[in-house]
């Protein structure tokens, strides 16, 4: 059997409502270059990747104006109505490519911070493991279930992570995932949800704090802290 190869997908036809900026966010400048130029670099840099496929937005027209756009790892695919649907659009764009045993990892677009330690952390973690798994954090705030303003309950925070990305699955078994969950109509914010309905259970690999997705207004000065910090490493 071939050795399994790694392959990234990078969601990024998102229209970033929550930021509510003139362009979507994966486009905003920080420190002098586009939020997607940043991933993408951080992606490339990590060796071990056979291709990555960014999804993008179908009146996505900045594009081509990012550096990275023609390096030759890099392959476009069309995004979808939700992240999960320009996720599995990416999966299907590789389908002459990816052996079902190949191993993807999902990279959101709007987490540039992300440290090719940490990549090469959870490949490690997880090459020879039967499900694979994501990078998360511990939750360090206690954490209150709530009803109508009212708190109803405090959740056991000992069993609680915060989901990141990346998140590491065989080719086959995420599309597969992903197929039936669109087929079926299961709403799922992230991969592992979707690998999670198949009755399986994937690995927590802890991830760096650092690892910023970029959500809202207050978070870009937070991105341009972390990527300062991360230069002086
Ligand atoms: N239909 C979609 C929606 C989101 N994404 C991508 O999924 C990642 C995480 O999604 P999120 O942070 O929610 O981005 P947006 O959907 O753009 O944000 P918002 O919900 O505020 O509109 C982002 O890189 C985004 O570009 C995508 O590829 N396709
Ligand atoms: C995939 C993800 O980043 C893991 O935390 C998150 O689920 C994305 O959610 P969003 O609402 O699409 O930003």
């Amino acid at each position: 059997m071939n050795t399994p190869r790694f392959w990234a997908v990078v969601p990024a036809a998102g229209v970033g409502k929550r930021m509510g900026a003139d362009v979507p966010k994966q486009y905003l400048e920080v420190l002098g270059q586009p939020v997607l130029q940043h991933t993408l670099e951080r992606l490339l840099s990590v060796e071990a990747f056979s291709g990555i496929v960014v999804a993008l937005g179908l009146e996505d027209g900045y594009w081509p104006d990012l550096p990275c756009s023609t390096h030759p790892k890099i392959r476009r695919a069309p995004g979808g109505k939700e992240r999960a649907d320009s996720v599995l659009s990416g999966l299907r764009s590789l389908e002459n490519e990816a052996d079902p045993e190949d191993w993807v990892l999902v990279h959101d677009a709007a987490r540039p911070c992300l440290a090719r330690t940490d990549v090469e952390k959870l490949m490690a973690t997880l090459k020879d493991d039967p499900v694979g798994g994501i990078l998360g954090l511990p939750v360090s705030d206690t954490l209150k279930s709530v009803d109508a303003g009212q708190i109803t309950s405090t959740v056991d925070r000992s069993r609680v992570w915060r989901a990141l990305t990346p998140q590491m699955f065989r080719y086959g078994t995420l599309r597969g995932a992903l197929e039936e969950a669109a087929l079926n109509g299961w709403a799922v914010t992230d991969e592992a949800s979707a690998i999670e309905l198949k009755g399986l259970r994937p690995k927590l690999v802890e991830g760096r704090p650092d690892n910023l997705k970029i959500t809202r207004p207050e978070d870009l000065p937070l991105a341009v802290f972390y990527m300062e910090r991360q230069c002086c490493e």
